[in-house]
């Protein structure tokens, strides 16, 4: 285990479902020095989350302050409802990707909710299992936390001590504003990148070996796994469906403009569309959505061993910060390209330094 950091959360917590959420909070939490136990319905999914270091297995003794429940959506509300009755004086939160129908399927059964604080880490992969676990997973991403009036203060403190542990950024939301808000921003696009990279199965091999990295950037989500994603969808439905149906409408435009190009209006329907997109895309918050703060550079980059860290190593010589990388890369090509974003007072001297150096840029 890494030397421990200082953390807000001490003794012990407790995860139930040692998959890719449960396992991550595992290893972050251990690495805070925190007492993590693991439970999981799999013996093996327990066995292999143990053997990566996200915890340890359970003891009759356990007194957890705070329960996580990573189970998948169908599930959540019974093991909330059992680790609630286990552990009458601990703090149960889950990280479900829908917060609506687990609540309500809870006050239905009559479970006193007043220890129980839904939550959702906006961080995930499109992988699950413990195998796929990350430590930083959570690092700098939006932690929606679902409290209500009764909730009492200190068991809010620990679930916003759980996500500032993590490094993540705790939210308040209503389960209401929570699944409205992921219909848009979580669930809608994960079908979207799915019937995207529906159309390419029966495409010919010679129109998908042109793949460049926009079809990449688009279809990263659509390895995500069904199993998860089938409750996912189908416990938010209304807000995806509302979601749905402006995309279909906004399609039909585009196909519509497309079927007439030279018709009058069309080009125009075509640049709105198109530019709506610009402005949709340059609110999205952080690095993780296109940062106007950040000048690019595009170097190429031979496919020879060392390269690139010989690109990094003189970024650094010369003085210039990288605020950003990312590779664009087809396999069995020759050459890859590296986006570099730099501070745009410093661009052109990057641009110079880099090709007296030898360096090719592709573009600015
Ligand atoms: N995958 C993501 O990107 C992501 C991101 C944020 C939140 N979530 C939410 O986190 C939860 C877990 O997702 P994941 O991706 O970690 O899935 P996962 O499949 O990697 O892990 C789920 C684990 O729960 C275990 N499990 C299933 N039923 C159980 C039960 N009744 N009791 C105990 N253990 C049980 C499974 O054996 C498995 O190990 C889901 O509710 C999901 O909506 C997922
Ligand atoms: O980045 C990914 O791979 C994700 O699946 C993350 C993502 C998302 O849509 O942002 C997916 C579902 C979760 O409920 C939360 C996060």
């Amino acid at each position: 285990m890494n030397e421990a950091k200082a953390a807000r959360l001490a003794g012990q917590i407790r995860v139930v479902g040692a998959g890719l959420l449960g396992a991550s909070i595992g290893l972050a939490a251990r690495e805070n020095g925190v007492d993590a136990i693991l439970a999981d319905a799999s013996p093996s999914q327990l066995r292999l989350a143990i053997d990566y270091g996200a915890g340890r297995a359970e003891r009759e003794d356990d007194d957890p302050s705070i329960v996580i429940v990573c189970v998948p959506p169908d599930v959540v509300a019974d093991v909330i409802e059992a680790e609630l009755a286990r552990f009458p004086r601990a703090v149960v939160t889950d990280v479900a990707s829908v917060k609506l129908a687990p609540f309500h399927e809870l006050q239905r059964r009559g479970v006193d909710l007043v220890r129980y604080i839904g939550s959702h880490p906006m961080a995930g992969r499109e992988r699950g299992g413990a195998i796929s676990a990350r430590g930083d997973l959570f690092f700098g991403r939006p932690w929606v936390i679902c409290r209500d009036h009764e909730t009492p203060r200190d068991a809010l403190a620990l679930v916003e001590d759980l996500a500032l542990d993590l490094g993540a950024l705790p939210i308040e939301m209503t389960p209401e504003e929570h699944d409205a808000s992921v219909g848009l921003v979580s669930h809608v696009p994960q079908i979207v990148a799915s019937t995207l990279a529906k159309q390419l199965v029966d495409a010919p091999d010679s129109a998908v070996r042109l793949t460049g990295q926009g079809l990449r950037d688009t279809v990263r989500i659509a390895s995500s796994q069904p199993e998860l994603w089938v409750q996912i969808l189908s416990a938010n439905g209304e807000p995806v469906v509302e979601v749905l149906d402006r995309l279909v409408a906004d399609l039909s435009v585009v196909a519509d403009a497309l079927r007439a190009p030279d018709a009058p209006g069309s080009r125009r329907e075509i640049a709105d569309v198109i530019a709506a997109g610009n402005a949709g895309v340059a609110r999205l918050p952080g690095k993780h959505g296109q940062d106007r703060r950040f000048a690019q550079i595009v170097v190429m980059v031979d496919d020879t061993p060392g390269q690139l860290g010989r690109l990094l190593t003189e970024l650094g010589e010369i003085g210039i910060n990288m605020e950003d990388l990312r590779l664009e890369h087809s396999p069995g090509a020759q050459i890859g390209l590296a986006e570099i974003g730099v501070l745009p007072e410093v661009q052109r001297r990057a641009v110079d330094e880099l090709e007296a150096r030898g360096w090719r840029i592709a573009s600015v």
